[in-house]
């Protein structure tokens, strides 16, 4: 039987299969990803073939079919091994605001720049509408502008009052979407305001920890009522990491992807290089200040995430 991972908590799995049932399932064999070497050999996310264990309700996982893509952390201890958090993703939102606590955005940049690495298309909510005032709304417009002329939608919510909410559902309506942002920012909140039942988050940890299995910080995927499902991330403030060679930062971003290859040298840093078409951009204004600061951030490997 086919079905999706959508919980995991490291030894067993929850396999939801086309006709809407859950099994609990193990693993039989060894599931390796190709180039990496993990601590969890499968994810929410993703697709799976199994079979039913003789005289039982639970089943074994026997096949993992080809992923689109997964996201990963680095584990903490084992610095070689990943973690992966979650697999064929349609997108990813980040949850930010400009109310307290602000999001910056050199975070924003970061969480965009590993987006692109893992080609998912990336968009962002930013939340607490209700909070702002005109002078504040002005500023949210310009923001949402730097993002949304490099490509990447931006929508305005109220989670709390649920302005725009039918946009984001519209948005999440038959994706598998993963949901990002730090702590504050509302993601709960929103998550929440999305899903009709409120008691399902908190009635499934507590499932689990009836049967005594233990619950660290995996992801979850919630299905929703439209069809489509969340991933959450808890303690996951972005979206994994990725290690990006310098060279292919600009990659990364958009708007400097669009313009390098008017630069004189093909190898052209984008920094002090003569004939550079991207601090041509900047100096028009067609490129952000921010955007670039933020390239020149993760290009000499300054860590500014708050
Ligand atoms: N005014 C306003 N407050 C909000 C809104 N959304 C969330 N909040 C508040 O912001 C705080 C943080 O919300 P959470 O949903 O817990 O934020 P989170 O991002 O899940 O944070 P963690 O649980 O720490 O990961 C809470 O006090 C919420 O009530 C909103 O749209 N407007
Ligand atoms: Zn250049």
């Amino acid at each position: 039987m086919q079905g999706l991972i959508i919980k995991s908590t490291g030894s067993w799995y929850s396999v939801l299969t086309n006709d809407g049932q859950r099994t609990e399932c193990r693993i039989k064999g060894i599931f390796r990803t190709k180039g990496i070497t993990t601590t969890n050999p499968l994810a929410v996310g993703d697709v799976v073939d199994f079979e039913m264990e003789p005289d039982q309700d639970t089943g074994v996982i026997v096949n993992l079919h080809p992923r689109k893509n997964y996201i990963i952390r680095k584990s903490i201890n084992l610095s070689k091994q990943g973690q992966i958090i979650a697999a064929n993703l349609d997108q990813a939102l980040l949850v930010v605001t400009l109310a307290s606590p602000r999001t910056s955005l050199g975070f924003i940049d970061r969480f965009l720049v590993t987006a692109e690495a893992y080609s998912i298309p990336a968009k962002l909510v930013f939340n607490k509408l209700d909070l702002f005032s005109d002078e504040g709304l002005e500023v949210l417009a310009d923001y949402k502008s730097i993002y949304e002329n490099i490509g990447y939608p931006c929508y305005e919510v109220s989670a709390l009052e649920g302005t725009n909410i039918n946009q984001v559902k519209e948005l999440l309506k038959g994706k598998v979407t993963l949901f990002s942002g730090h702590s504050g920012v509302g993601k709960s909140s929103l998550i929440n305001a999305l899903l009709p039942d409120l008691d399902l988050r908190t009635h499934q940890v507590s499932d689990w920890s009836d049967k005594g299995m233990h619950t660290t910080t995996f992801a979850e995927m919630f299905e929703l009522p439209e069809g489509g499902f969340i991933i959450d991330t808890p303690g996951i403030r972005e979206l994994g990491v990725i290690d990006i060679e310098k060279q292919e930062l600009s990659h990364f971003f958009p708007e400097m992807r669009d313009r390098m290859h008017q630069c004189r040298f093909h190898n052209c840093r984008h920094i002090n290089e003569p004939g550079c078409a991207v601090l041509k951009a900047l100096e028009n204004g067609e490129i952000e200040l921010s955007r670039y600061e933020s390239y020149l951030s993760i290009y000499h490997g300054n860590d500014t995430r708050a």
